[in-house]
């Protein structure tokens, strides 16, 4: 792996394409594993991380349905609003073991705000399965019950993560220089 600039930023290699792959059949086996004979609804949170749940819904051998929903956050005019509201949402989450899949779980700030939303509608189980997690970033505390890997507090590119829009077509994860 080489460096890669991307916009106006250098960013070093940090995760291969392999270590990532191992990764996430890791995941995928935990949750194989814990959802057998349960039928999962796995909620991924567009954009970032739609490549990641494309290769971990690759490796679930469970019956298991996925949806795909886009957040947008609003700011009343208040100014303390932090009103999330989910695009895409069709599923009724009621009595549903629901798995919601992030790229990457930084302040905590999206979840934070938007998990009761999913609470109301009483889903049988509520878990979180996030690729990346920066622990020293936290300000929103959560609890991830399956995390990838924790990295420093370092912006990171690729593999779905973007930097203002690009490099998400990487396909190893990078690290801000
Ligand atoms: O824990 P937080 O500090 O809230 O950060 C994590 C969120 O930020 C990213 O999404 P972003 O809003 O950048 O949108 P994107 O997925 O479309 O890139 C990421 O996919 C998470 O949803
Ligand atoms: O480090 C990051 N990289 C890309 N997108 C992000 N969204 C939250 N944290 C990050």
């Amino acid at each position: 792996m080489e460096k890669v600039r991307v916009k106006d930023k250098e960013f070093g290699p940090y995760l291969t394409e392999a270590v990532i792959a191992a990764k996430v059949k890791e995941l995928a086996d935990a949750l194989n594993r814990d959802y057998a004979g349960k039928k999962p609804l796995f909620i991924a949170i567009l954009n970032g991380s739609f490549m990641f749940a494309s290769d971990l819904f690759k490796q679930i051998n469970i019956d298991a349905e996925i949806s795909f929903i886009k957040l947008a956050s609003y700011k009343g005019m208040k100014s303390s609003g932090n009103v999330i509201t989910a695009i895409g949402l069709e599923q009724d989450l009621y009595a549903r073991d629901v798995i919601i899949v992030e790229d990457i779980v930084d302040t905590g700030k999206t979840l934070h705000h938007f998990l009761p939303q999913l609470q109301h509608q009483q889903p049988a189980s509520l878990r979180i399965a996030a690729l990346l997690h920066k622990p020293e970033a936290t300000q929103f505390p959560l609890q991830i019950d399956y995390v990838g890997f924790a990295i420093p507090n370092k912006f990171v590119v690729g593999y779905g993560l973007d930097y203002d829009g690009l490099g998400r077509n990487l396909k190893e994860i990078y690290q801000l220089a």
